[in-house]
């Protein structure tokens, strides 16, 4: 494709996601179906800079109004995510000499707002919780994350899985925590390799294979995972259950749960029953109260622990919306707290990473439901035999942060029914 269409087609997108009002990954795919005839490296060049003018929106809103034309064409010439040289051949002489302006700009010269590039409500939120370390963890959400694979242990080992990709020139290290994770160097397209269509591997954050380890999930046991979603977490408690036991995904949305199926049909298990309810106090769940041996929460949140991939969040999220999620979040803990046996395992997670939706969830339920003992997240990751565990943790619960633990940023409590 020629330079300027390129630019033009990035400030056309670049337009799209800045109304903010969809996902930008919805806005995205939108945007590719209706263009179909663009080839990979284009895909990629439009969604990278669409990305990047998401996560440094306050630093080109505050250079956008030196230049000249449309703001998506300002904003998507500050976020072109090519070659230098491919973006000067797109544009005029004015525009050329505006962008080395904004290029000279030294990072010590700006306000903190221009270099942290999130809202306020959220820096205060942060920088209550990390103090010093909160540039460190701006920039690290600014960041695209790394491309985390984790291997089906039913199926193979992860050094196997290592040695195939490696024959296939896609570089991958052990991820540090996680037994099953395996980090990819670059991010190659996966869907046609013979491991993935053979289910040996799924994409999974390191972070997220860590919360499925909190639950221990055994051999032979009755597990829920009460918010199964398209059941990335399914998939990897039913492989430590070693397809054995029962394992239900529940999630009120059908559609979500029908994106299981086809995981599944390759993961090689036969012990999920996904199942959509229709609430969090639904009849199924009465009929299994008080028979399971383990249930993960995995909440619907706020997912600003997934800023790095997600970055439109951070302006389309707002303190009314985490507040009202707040309320959803302790009425799903509630009612999937009943279906645990005496002795059974309860973890409650987010991607979220401000306190309302986490410490503050963790201790409500604490305070209401006294035949629940805390699990230290410690104890809970025993099992994984790490040397470091108490690094994951903040008290007794897991505490992942991008910068720290270069996860995305999770959170996860566990109790035990007493
Ligand atoms: C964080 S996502 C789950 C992601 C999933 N566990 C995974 O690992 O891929 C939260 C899920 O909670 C579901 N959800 C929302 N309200 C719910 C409710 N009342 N009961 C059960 N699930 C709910 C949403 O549909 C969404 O799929």
């Amino acid at each position: 494709m020629h330079p300027k269409a390129l630019l033009d087609a990035c400030a056309e997108l670049v337009g799209q996601v800045l109304k903010l009002d969809h996902p930008a990954d919805a806005v995205v795919s939108r945007y590719f179906r209706e263009h179909r005839s663009l080839g990979p490296r284009e895909r990629a060049t439009l969604a990278e800079t669409a990305y990047a003018v998401l996560r440094r929106k306050l630093l080109y809103d505050h250079f956008a109004p030196s230049g000249t034309g449309p703001r998506e064409r300002r904003m998507a010439i500050l976020g072109f995510a090519g070659p230098r040289d491919f973006l000067k051949s797109a544009l005029s002489d004015a525009e050329r000499r505006w962008l080395d302006q904004c290029d000279a700009v030294v990072p010590a010269d700006l306000l903190e707002r221009h270099r942290h590039n999130l809202p306020e409500w959220l820096v205060a939120s942060l920088k209550a919780q990390v103090g010093a370390e909160f540039m460190a963890l701006a920039e690290s959400l600014n960041r695209p994350a790394p491309l985390d694979l984790r291997v089906n242990t039913l199926q193979a080992r992860r050094e196997d899985v290592a040695r195939e990709l490696a024959q296939a020139g896609i570089a991958s290290e052990p991820t540090p925590w996680s037994p099953w994770g395996l980090r990819l160097a670059d991010k190659p397209a996966l869907t046609k390799l013979d491991a993935f269509t053979r289910g040996a591997i799924e994409v999974q954050d390191e972070g997220s294979q860590l919360l499925c380890a909190m639950v221990d999930a055994r051999r032979g046991e009755m597990v829920v995972d009460f918010c199964a979603g398209a059941g990335g977490k399914t998939l990897a408690l039913g492989a430590a259950m070693r397809n054995t036991g029962r394992l239900y995904a529940f999630d009120v949305s059908a559609h979500r749960l029908d994106a299981l199926k086809p995981r599944l049909a390759r993961s090689g298990l036969s012990n999920v029953h996904p199942a959509a309810i229709a609430h969090e106090r639904d009849e199924r769940i009465k009929r299994l109260a008080g028979k399971i041996d383990r249930v993960i929460v995995d909440a619907p949140c706020s997912g600003l622990g997934t800023l790095r991939r997600n970055p439109d969040l951070k302006w389309r999220q707002s303190p009314q919306a985490v507040q009202e999620m707040t309320a959803k979040q302790m009425a799903i803990l509630s009612s999937a707290a009943r279906l645990l046996k005496p002795g059974g395992r309860l973890v409650y997670a987010t991607c979220s990473l401000v306190r309302e939706e986490n410490e503050a969830i963790a201790e409500a339920f604490s305070a209401q439901q006294p035949g629940f003992e805390v699990l230290p997240a410690v104890q809970a990751l025993a099992p994984l035999k790490l040397a470091d565990a108490a690094q994951l943790c903040s008290g007794d619960h897991l505490r992942l942060w991008p910068h720290r633990h270069e996860t995305d940023g999770f959170f996860a409590a566990a109790w035990v029914r007493s």
